[in-house]
């Protein structure tokens, strides 16, 4: 045989072995399995990522690829998986579906209905792992989120597109700080995805239970992956939330997305990642673990109109440890979003709550958003908070105080009052706009302390409608109607104030 021909017969066997060789690569099988993992042999073409498909019909994600075998988590059941079960690759990237019918339901992971509400008819599915908004398409963020929690609009103020953290230690209040503000979205045409992340199913199911009763269910989706779910479904959840968010934005709508929380997600890849033999770092957590919320929350951001205008507003939950912000994944998360909301224990059990740290909480965008309404009256609050958190200190032992010193305590602990709000009442931008306009200026000077929050609540429900329907559409708060307000509290004091001596 010569030369040419020995090439030719090469070629051809290569040819018609071609076929052979790309359908096994479509197809492998499970050399291990255990703790929800399965190392997979001839996988040579799976992507990382990719949905495959064991031949007991449950899914599973290509987490890792090593040269001779691929790691896959599953997502669902390991039963009656064994070494040598088939799997198929799929081709494409774990998805779930997205659509209107999703307001209003609860789903798993995988966006499949958990609520006993029946099947969600939709047509469209969404990677739930996409590359964020390019620079190009983002806008400034310059539009109000409104909280309705009177600390946070005044001082911590949130954009449409900003990424806020809630942190703090656990039982001070993060959940029911994220909670408020979906309630306050009502009306606001804002879709609401609350993603809960290793959480007690019976918790998921009070939360449902509230924002059912406020009705806010109308506009809201949870998306929950429990403590019982496992950690490959409580890894992608947050993934999954966004990815359904995303369809809304490219609507041209505004989204809201609530990660409770970023902790137990961080700890969820940390049991992947370790179960699939990758080397520890700090913390024992990946040496990725960093990418794995930042590529999270790069999504939120505000499209610019020719992108179709839509928003996502994140607020991420992060759990920290007796307080200890300098933690590892504390750290990591505070260096990508736009700012934090501190909720501080000590401050929870005084009984201020919200417990929200004014001095270490920040929004680095949110300024440029803020209602002009409430800028104005909130310009000195921060400051004299500040001031009166020095002074308390300072005069804790000191009976004998000079008369400003007494009175700037005496403003402080009035603007304490003010910002102690209850549950499930977020207030409009009207009556912030009221409140804070009447203690900044120290109109409450000579209301007694206890009485100070009920007195605002009241007087603020006895004002003209023509008043707060002019402040709440306008959304500032001019001469005139300040004037009236200062007007109308001296004749509200006048009428209260018998009942005060009594
Ligand atoms: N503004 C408030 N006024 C009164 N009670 C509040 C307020 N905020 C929170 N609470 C109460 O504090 C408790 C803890 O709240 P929440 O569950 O929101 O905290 P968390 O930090 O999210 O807790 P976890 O660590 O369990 O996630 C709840 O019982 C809630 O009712």
């Amino acid at each position: 045989m010569n030369h040419s021909d020995e090439i030719l017969s090469i070629l051809r066997e290569e040819i018609e072995q071609y076929d052979n060789r790309t359908r096994c690569d479509e197809t492998g099988t499970v050399i291990e399995v255990g703790d929800g993992i399965a190392t997979v042999y001839g996988l040579n073409r799976a992507v990382y990522g990719e949905l495959v498909q064991f031949d007991t019909g449950v899914h599973g994600i290509v987490l890792d690829l090593k040269r001779d075998s691929v790691g896959v988590v599953l997502l669902g059941s390991e039963d009656g998986l064994h070494e040598g079960s088939a799997v198929s690759r799929t081709g494409r990237a774990a998805d779930v579906p997205v659509g209107d019918a999703m307001i209003g339901r609860t789903v798993n992971a995988l966006g499949e209905p958990i609520d006993g509400l029946g099947p969600i008819e939709t047509t469209e599915r969404r990677p739930i792992e996409r590359e964020a908004s390019g620079v190009v398409s983002r806008e400034p963020v310059n539009q109000p989120m409104q909280t309705g929690i009177l600390a946070i609009d005044a001082m911590v103020p949130i954009g449409r597109g900003q990424r806020e953290l809630i942190i703090g230690d656990r039982q001070t209040g993060k959940t029911s700080i994220a909670i408020d503000t979906i309630l306050n979205q009502k009306g606001q045409d804002m879709i609401c995805i609350y993603v809960a992340i290793g959480q007690k199913a019976s918790t998921v199911a009070r939360l449902r239970g509230t924002l059912e009763k406020y009705s806010a269910l109308d506009y809201s989706i949870i998306v929950s992956a429990t403590a019982a779910d496992g950690a490959p479904q409580q890894y992608i959840a947050p993934y999954a939330g966004a990815a359904i968010g995303e369809y809304f934005m490219s609507q041209g709508r505004d989204v809201l997305i609530v990660y409770d929380d970023l902790s137990k997600h961080a700890v969820a890849y940390r049991t992947l990642s370790l179960l699939l033999r990758r080397s520890p770092g700090r913390e024992a957590y990946p040496g990725d673990v960093f990418y794995l919320h930042s590529r999270l929350l790069e999504r939120a951001c505000r499209l610019t109109p020719e992108y179709g205008g839509g928003s996502m507003t994140a607020l991420p939950i992060i759990e920290t440890l007796a307080g200890d912000v300098s933690a590892y994944i504390p750290t990591n998360v505070i260096s990508i979003t736009d700012g934090q909301i501190y909720l501080e224990n000590d401050l929870f059990f005084a009984g201020q709550r919200p417990a929200i740290n004014v001095g270490l909480s920040v929004s680095r965008v949110g300024g440029a958003a803020q209602t002009k309404a409430i800028k104005k009256t909130a310009g000195t609050l921060r400051i004299d908070l500040a001031r009166f958190r020095e002074l308390e200190v300072f005069t804790q032992f000191s009976s004998d105080l000079d008369k400003d010193t007494q009175q700037a305590l005496e403003h402080g602990k009035r603007l304490m009052e003010i910002l102690k709000q209850p549950l499930c009442h977020p207030m409009p931008v009207w009556r912030q706009a009221v409140i804070l306009y009447a203690a900044t200026n120290g109109l409450l000077s000579d209301v007694p302390l206890d009485r100070v929050r009920d007195f605002v609540q009241k007087f603020a429900d006895s004002l003209p409608d023509s008043l707060l329907t002019e402040i709440q559409s306008t959304g500032t708060l001019t001469g005139t109607a300040a004037e009236q307000i200062r007007e109308a509290l001296k004749t509200y004091k006048d009428q209260v104030s018998a009942a005060w001596q009594a």
